[in-house]
């Protein structure tokens, strides 16, 4: 019963809950032991208490009650503290089982009566209850244990500490009826001690009546032989005194004297006898009683010793059941140290427990909100196909809208321009009408003042002087400004028609109309316009790659359309489409710049294209810098227009100009802007302000750092994070960085593109400097030059056309088919074009995919194009043959202006697959088209 306890008590997951009576006695072993643990005592010297039941009465009661013991009800629990009994076990265990001493064993009475008291109240708790208030609980709990494996839950630890708890109150109670059957055991011995002495009394008591009764016999035997004698002499007597009378008489007076004496003694005897015998009577009467009392007594001892075996055999099974409770003892301390251990353990797990339920509460959370989520993402999905169905049909409508609302403004915008250029034309006409009638006026006017007045250059010198009197007091009396002074006072030596006409016309004026009419002569000299030079590798047409091309020429005619002063700077390459340049000669001067260490002399030349003033640089370097039959691709790129950038400044320097704005151009030119303001401005030109603009980040013209020292930039300066120094490559220096630090303002061909680089993906490196200078950085969409890229305009086609008339475009159609052998016999068959440069940005491998798609679905397709990379471009040269006399394919690899004009104009669609597009020229061409 102990050994399952313990087992039981051991792994609270493994108590047979089903046995009633084995957990309840166990329970009141634990509670006898430590019961005895917290008030040490022996049997032998416990203050006994008289008590109201009979021992045998109580014995039954015990009997009756100790195997149905339950647990200690909560309310029904001795006032003693467990929970300090327990914590206080340590050393008090070890002595509390078979080496109690007499010191120990005074019993607190209060304790034992709490523990009757408490007894008395336990054994009107009825076990069933107990079994349906606790054991339903446990098994829930071994439910969720089976399930959660070795995790312990909070529940789980509150009822291990109960069953502690009743098992600690069960082994009080044992312990109590210990004390009561060692005190009941104390009182029958005692008893059965006196009345041992009682039965020794009166078994001595019977002895001595025996004895009496043994002479009482004697002496009656011998009283009855002497009446029998006596009996004989009376018959004697009588037999001799009718016979022998006399003899006898005398016989008879001396028998009868004898007689008489012998009678009287024996009378005497007799009655002494008698009076013996009533008290020997009395005696055995009294002794019958005693006898009596005897055999009562003897039952009694029968009784008390049947009571005594019977209290022994009780005595050796509490006995037993002690040494049970002692191995229980010494079991429940190695538990308790088990107990603690599964204490830590169990807080240990409580702690887990704890953090696993936090987990699994934020799991919850989480598969709460995933599940939310997943609601909201079903939901938007839901919406999404709906809106897709949606979008898909208002896309349409978009596209048509956005197409619709696209020409119609481009149809407005060319209204309003057509609209502007007639009413200029009619400004300009009334105006030359009204000019030629002033003329005439004045004509006829100064042909009637010559009668009158002297001609201007007949004018006396004192009238000069005077107007050059006057103009000093003005500015004297500060009327005017030293330069409007300046430029009047010119005039006036120069005997200037107009100022001397202003003086006539004002004569008879105030002083205040007459200065302003003098200084409405100078006005026309001032500009509120800006001095913009542009410095660039490319302007279209005579020298265009790509985009930049056409964004130098379109900006600066664009510039100059709005008055300013716009200049263009390019290297004077063999290559350049030579006669798109108007009126080119070669100054003669000879510009001296800088380069490895030394100076070397570069050509000058003039031209205009389409309309700009152009200045062609060409070096006289020994490497022939832009004598190479190509712009770009070349293995001293660096070194070209690093060159070309500081014989660009050097020239703006030695021509004294003060322009407002240097506008440079990709990495090409991007050296500008450190040799503008770490070399040139500290010479003197440094009335500018640098604008730089990228138009693909792609290219950068990175190069080992100490190429820079060329040019006469200070490696050891530049070459640091914060200025030209690769973000990627320490060594290397990156000229875009160069110019994105060192410029005023840096911009990129669209708004979309610059947020693209300034991510990582899209910045190709320079992103984290593009967001230091982001305040200084800003993308404008790219425009085109819309005179140029105008079919109702452009010359170079075969028909010019409008979008209300679209039969022109079929007769470019016919044309370029024509021009260049593709079969006309289809005049529906769709013409599919594709100009660009093949590089990997513009997924040539679709273009490629796009030709042959295009020929299996029946169309016709022209590409013009070149590539810089060798591979593409043979590859495609290897197409191109392949096609060479197809009558639907055709590929035109090389660059052509005039031609790609015609493709655009002729082509039914267009194919642009770019990877990535900056802006996108061609698509902006193709607008205009539409
Ligand atoms: N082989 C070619 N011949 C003539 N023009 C070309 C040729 N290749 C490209 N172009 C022109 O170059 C410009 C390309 O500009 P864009 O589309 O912005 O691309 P990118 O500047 O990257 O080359 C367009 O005006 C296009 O018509």
């Amino acid at each position: 019963m102990a050994s399952k306890l313990s087992t039981s008590f051991l792994n609270p997951f493994f108590v047979n809950f089903n046995s009633n009576n084995s957990n309840s006695i166990s329970n009141k072993h634990l509670n006898v032991s430590l019961f005895l643990s917290s008030h040490r005592f022996t049997p032998a010297s416990c203050k006994m208490r008289q008590r109201s039941f009979s021992s045998q009465q109580k014995r039954k009661n015990l009997k009756k009650n100790s195997p149905q013991q339950p647990p200690v009800v909560a309310g029904s629990v001795p006032s003693v503290d467990v929970d300090s009994d327990i914590e206080g076990d340590g050393d008090g265990d070890s002595e509390s089982g078979n080496d109690l001493t007499d010191a120990d064993v005074s019993i607190n009475q209060e304790i034992v009566d709490d523990v009757v008291n408490n007894h008395v109240a336990i054994e009107d708790t009825n076990d069933k209850d107990l079994e349906t208030v606790i054991v339903p609980e446990l098994k829930k709990t071994l439910v969720l244990n089976g399930e959660g494996e070795d995790q312990v839950s909070s529940s789980q630890l509150h009822y291990l500490m109960n069953m502690i708890r009743n098992a600690e109150k069960n082994v009080l109670l044992l312990n109590q009826a210990r004390v009561q059957a060692l005190e009941e055991l104390q009182k029958i011995l005692n008893d059965k001690e006196s009345l041992q002495g009682e039965i020794n009394v009166l078994e001595m008591r019977l002895a001595e009546t025996d004895a009496r009764i043994q002479v009482a016999t004697q002496e009656k035997i011998h009283a009855e032989l002497l009446e029998d004698q006596l009996q004989k002499l009376r018959n004697e007597l009588a037999l001799s005194g009718a016979s022998k009378n006399s003899e006898l008489e005398m016989q008879k007076s001396q028998n009868n004297v004898l007689n008489s004496s012998s009678i009287h003694s024996l009378s005497q005897e007799l009655d002494s006898l008698r009076t013996e015998n009533v008290s020997l009577k009395e005696d055995i009467e009294k002794l019958k009683t005693e006898l009596n009392n005897v055999k009562n007594t003897d039952e009694r001892v029968e009784m008390l010793e049947k009571e005594r075996s019977l209290l022994q055999s009780s005595l050796k099974e509490l006995e037993s059941k002690f040494s049970i409770s002692q191995e229980d003892v010494s079991k429940l301390s190695t538990l308790k140290v088990e107990c603690k251990d599964l204490y830590k353990k169990v807080e240990n797990l409580q702690g887990l427990l704890d953090k696993s339920t936090k987990q699994a509460d934020q799991a919850i959370l989480v598969l709460q909100q995933n599940q939310e989520l997943r609601n909201k993402v079903d939901k938007l999905e839901e919406s999404l196909d709906e809106a897709n169905a949606y979008k898909l049909s208002s896309e349409k409508m978009q596209q048509h809208n956005e197409l619709m609302q696209q020409k119609i403004r481009l149809l407005e915008e060319r209204l309003q321009r057509s609209d502007e250029e007639i009413h200029s034309y009619v400004q300009l006409y009334q105006q030359s009408v009204k000019e030629f009638q002033d003329t005439f006026d004045i004509l006829k006017e100064e042909s009637k003042k010559r009668a009158l007045d002297e001609p201007v250059d007949d004018m006396p010198w004192e009238f000069w002087s005077h107007l050059l009197l006057m103009i000093d007091g003005w500015l004297l009396e500060k009327n005017i400004s030293t330069s409007e002074a300046k430029l009047l006072r010119e005039m006036v030596w120069k005997r200037d028609r107009r100022i001397h006409d202003a003086y006539m016309a004002g004569k008879e004026k105030n002083e205040h109309e007459a200065v302003s009419t003098f200084l409405r002569l100078i006005s026309s000299t001032t500009s509120s316009g800006l001095h913009i030079i542009h410095i660039a590798a490319e302007m279209a047409p005579v020298a265009k790659v790509g985009g930049l091309g056409d964004v130098v020429t379109g900006l600066g005619k664009a510039l100059q359309k709005r008055g300013h002063l716009v200049e263009i700077v390019l290297p004077k390459y063999d290559c350049m489409q030579y006669d798109r340049v108007v009126n080119m000669r070669a100054l003669d001067v000879v510009l001296e710049s800088y380069f490895d260490g030394r100076l070397f002399k570069n050509k000058i030349w003039v031209g205009t294209v389409e309309g700009l003033p152009v200045y062609f640089v060409e070096p006289l370097h020994p490497d022939k810098f832009f004598w190479r039959r190509q712009f770009y691709g070349e293995h001293d790129d660096f070194k070209r227009f690093s060159f070309f950038s500081r014989a660009a400044l050097e020239l703006l320097l030695q021509a004294g100009k003060k322009p407002d704005i240097i506008h440079c151009h990709d990495w090409q030119t991007a050296f500008v802007a450190p040799l503008y303001w770490d070399l040139y401005a500290p010479k003197g030109l440094n009335s500018a302000r640098i604008c730089f603009t990228c138009h693909n980040f792609e290219y950068q013209g990175t190069a080992p750092a100490s190429a820079l020292a060329s040019c006469g930039l200070d490696v050891q300066q530049l070459n640091r994070p914060d200025r030209m120094q690769d973000n990627s490559s320490h060594d290397r220096v990156n000229p875009i960085k160069g110019a994105v630090v060192f410029s005023n303002i840096v911009t990129t061909v669209s708004p979309s593109y610059a947020q693209e680089v300034r991510t990582a993906e899209g910045g190709r490196g320079l992103h984290s400097t593009l967001n230091f200078h982001s305040k200084k950085f800003v993308g404008i969409l790219n425009g085109i030059d819309t005179d140029a890229w105008n079919p109702a305009t452009d010359t170079t086609l075969e028909v010019q056309y409008n979008a209300n008339n679209l039969q022109g475009k079929a007769e470019n159609k016919l044309a370029l088919r024509r021009h260049l052998g593709l079969s006309s016999a289809d005049t529906r068959q769709p013409l599919v074009g594709c100009i660009t440069r093949l590089v990997p940005q513009k997924g040539v491998h679709l273009i490629r995919h796009a030709i042959y798609r295009t020929l299996e679905l029946g169309g016709q397709f022209v590409l013009l194009g070149s590539s810089p990379v060798p591979h593409i471009q043979s590859e495609f040269e290897g197409i191109a043959n392949h096609f060479q006399y197809h009558e639907h394919i055709r590929l035109i690899l090389k660059y052509d202006e005039s031609l790609s004009h015609s493709i655009y104009a002729a082509s039914d669609m267009f194919i642009i697959p770019s990877i990535f597009e900056p802006c996108g020229l061609t698509q902006v061409h193709l607008s205009t088209l539409d």
